[in-house]
């Protein structure tokens, strides 16, 4: 069996803090009406993190000592790993396990069918032993070892279609599998809806190092790695080391000035057209080279100002799901960014599994919002008449 060399070293199993320190910002006071929404979600707030924080350990654990036999295909030829599948059934289980009076509901990316297929029971046993051995060794719950039917179950309890009443649940258990297997970035991503709209959001990003990755210091083997981004409605975005520092408050970048503004976008070229993107950066001034990281940590990475811009311009036909965008968005738009589509129009949680967009998600501050549009516009109306 082959192993996969990896090149970012871990730290050991999370222990999880709760209190916020919080750094004062007169840009983050509250409005009155936005006491009450930010004192609410507080235990569902808690439920997440734990359950991303868990389900990081989990993947960490996978991705220290990964195996070939771990990687399989899904339908749509894309890698999914017994890191995906384990990390899903952990979140679910915590959830439920956390806000017992709660109707639950989730809307994940993974499902069981592949796992019950004949010749999957190795990577079924593989996957439940990984379950079992994340919850032993947190020690946080004393229950009796989950067998393979327990996991298949919180696998697919991820089966709900979502949609514009009630609550949410909304899980990427790894989104950037393909950064995962490279040893990159990637990130838990966990959001709520209620009624339609994100309340609350959660990512995970094991591998991101807690100092900026917008400097010169991007490649330093020094970097401590392993942030939990943590964002609620009216409450504002935190960070915090993913083993254990007290979290802190974060916010975009002020930059008015697209020179100064550096962008992210997908790692992979085929999740997003690269030279659509260039040719928008090069419209609005933008003089630094693209930064391509995987998964939703680029949207963690904005939210604390490493850079300005974030454009994401799928190749035709492809179809964005919720759980790529959801804990992103309100991670970032909770610290003071603005996140719409490509028409400007702001993200819309409340239509199912998928959204319902307009070309591509741009991302930045609301300051570069307005001429951001023009370049997009610009730049996608070059592009139709060249076709
Ligand atoms: N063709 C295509 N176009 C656009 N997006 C796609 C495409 N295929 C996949 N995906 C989704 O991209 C998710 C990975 O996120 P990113 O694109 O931000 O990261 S990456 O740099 O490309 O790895 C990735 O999430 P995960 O499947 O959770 O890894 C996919 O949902
Ligand atoms: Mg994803
Ligand atoms: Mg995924
Ligand atoms: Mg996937």
């Amino acid at each position: 069996m082959a192993i996969l060399s990896l090149r970012v070293v871990v730290p050991s199993c999370y222990i999880y803090h709760s209190k916020p320190k919080i750094v004062r910002n007169p840009l983050f006071s509250l409005r009155p009406n936005q006491i009450s929404a930010s004192m609410s979600y507080e235990k569902e707030l808690a439920a997440a993190k734990k359950a991303a924080s868990l389900a990081a350990c989990l993947c960490q654990k996978v991705q220290k000592a990964l195996l070939q036999s771990d990687v399989h295909s899904k339908s749509d030829k894309s890698p999914v790993t017994v890191a995906d599948y384990g990390s899903q059934a952990l979140v679910s289980f915590v959830l439920e396990r956390e806000l017992p009076s709660e109707s639950f509901s989730l809307v994940a990316e993974e499902d069981s069918g592949d796992l019950r297929k004949d010749g999957a029971q190795e990577t079924l046993a593989r996957i439940t032993k990984l379950v079992n051995d994340t919850l032993s060794s947190a020690g946080t719950y004393s229950v009796s070892p989950f067998s393979a039917e327990d996991v298949l179950a919180a696998i697919d309890s991820g089966k709900s279609e979502g949609g514009s009443h009630g609550r949410h649940w909304v899980l990427d258990p790894i989104d950037g599998t393909k950064g995962f297997l490279r040893g990159d970035q990637y990130a838990i991503a966990l959001a709520l809806l209620d009624e339609g709209k994100v309340v609350l959001g959660v990512l995970a990003c094991p591998n991101l190092p807690l100092a900026s990755i917008g400097g010169d210091d991007k490649h330093s083997s020094h970097s401590q790695v392993g942030c939990l981004f943590s964002a609620k409605v009216g409450a504002g975005t935190y960070m915090q080391s993913l083993d254990g520092s007290s979290p802190i408050k974060v916010q975009v970048s002020a930059t008015e000035n697209p020179e100064e503004a550096s962008f992210f976008e997908s790692f992979e070229a085929a999740h997003s057209l690269h030279d659509l993107s260039s040719s928008i950066a090069k419209k609005l001034g933008v003089k630094a080279p693209p930064v391509r990281i995987d998964s939703q940590a680029k949207y963690g990475a904005l939210s604390r100002g490493d850079g300005a811009i974030y454009l994401r311009f799928p190749h035709k036909g492809y179809r964005e799901k919720i759980w790529d965008h959801a804990a992103g968005c309100i991670v970032v738009t909770e610290a003071g960014g603005v996140v719409t589509d490509a028409a400007g129009n702001p993200l819309d949680f409340s239509k199912g599994k998928y959204l319902d967009l307009n070309t591509g998600i741009i991302v930045t501050n609301q300051k570069l919002m307005p001429s951001l549009l023009k370049a997009v516009q610009e730049s996608l109306d070059e592009k139709a008449s060249s076709l």
